[in-house]
């Protein structure tokens, strides 16, 4: 599949859901959809990441959790079913493992593959050095593990998760992913010893009592202030020595790319080049 270049119009097939068959769809710019405002920076986002980085050649790919991926999804299946017949994917969750059944995916998982060619994943937010949140839907342990294993990790996101600092605009604070009989004496410590005074167990919403992840474990929201926060790694690390704590869902350094909706119809990228972040504009009317 041919790359989009800069100011280069993309188009696209109307989107529908991926297991819906159909006629041959009439071609329209990704712009023109009926889709809201956010859900075409979403799309705009996951389809440009999949078009820069999943290639012919990528064999194992990981599939990320959250409201941005199935546009990565869809993205992938339009590359038609002779590529995908022979890739495994890789889910991060119950969400993404349905996605990949539910688009006649082959589904893997990370034990028999410790190693994925490119891992493509949502975002709580971003910043300026690709550092980010996740954890907002609670899948950030399955979701790290699959960013750790993966050769290429690629964020997406819509323009409301690109901060200059983590926090700005996601603000329920760090997911912490603890195991459920050590949850207590986790939130004391993050009370009184890392100073998180409001950090607090994530109660699910239409279902008495706590959200309960993928893996069985409890979830913490820890604030931090604008200045611990302005290092991550050094809150991530202080939060993973506590007992209990399975994993934080602070994401440092692992990113190599990020891909940013934004309401114009262009995409925002940021990218390590070196050990630089360079940031570019991809204009996709
Ligand atoms: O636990 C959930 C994940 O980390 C998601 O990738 C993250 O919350 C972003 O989700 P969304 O694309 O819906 O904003």
């Amino acid at each position: 599949m041919p790359l989009p270049h800069v100011g280069e119009v993309l188009t696209t097939p109307v989107p529908r859901p991926v297991s819906m068959p159909g006629p041959t769809e009439p071609t329209t710019p990704l712009t023109m959809s009926k889709l809201s405002p956010i859900e075409q920076s979403k799309r705009l986002a996951a389809y440009i990441a999949v078009d820069k980085h999943i290639f012919p050649e990528h064999k194992i790919i990981g599939i990320g959790s959250g409201s941005t991926v199935p546009y990565v999804v869809e993205r992938i299946v339009q590359q038609g079913k002779e590529l995908n017949k022979d890739r495994v994917f890789i889910p991060t969750g119950f969400q993404s493992k349905e996605l990949i059944i539910s688009s006649n995916l082959n589904l893997g998982d990370v034990d028999q593959f410790p190693t994925i060619d490119v891992t493509i994943d949502g975002a709580d937010e971003v910043d300026l050095e690709l550092n980010c949140i996740k954890g907002g839907g609670a899948c950030h342990l399955r979701e790290k593990v699959l960013a750790e294993a993966a050769k290429t990790f690629i964020l997406v996101a819509d323009y409301r998760k690109n901060v200059e600092y983590l926090g700005t605009a996601f603000t329920p604070g760090v997911p912490i992913e603890v195991v459920p009989f050590a949850y207590a004496k986790v939130l004391q410590n993050l009370h009184h010893v890392l100073g998180s005074r409001t950090a607090a167990l994530r109660m699910a919403k239409a279902k008495a009592g706590p959200v309960v992840s993928d893996n069985g474990n409890f979830i913490i929201d820890a604030p931090f202030s604008r200045e611990e926060m302005m290092n991550p790694y050094s809150v991530m690390a202080r939060i993973k020595m506590l007992t209990g704590v399975v994993e934080v869902g602070l994401f440092c350094h692992m990113a190599q790319a990020a891909y940013f909706g934004n309401q114009d119809g262009s995409v925002t990228v940021k990218r390590m080049e070196g050990s630089q972040v360079v940031e570019e504009h991809i204009t996709a009317p």
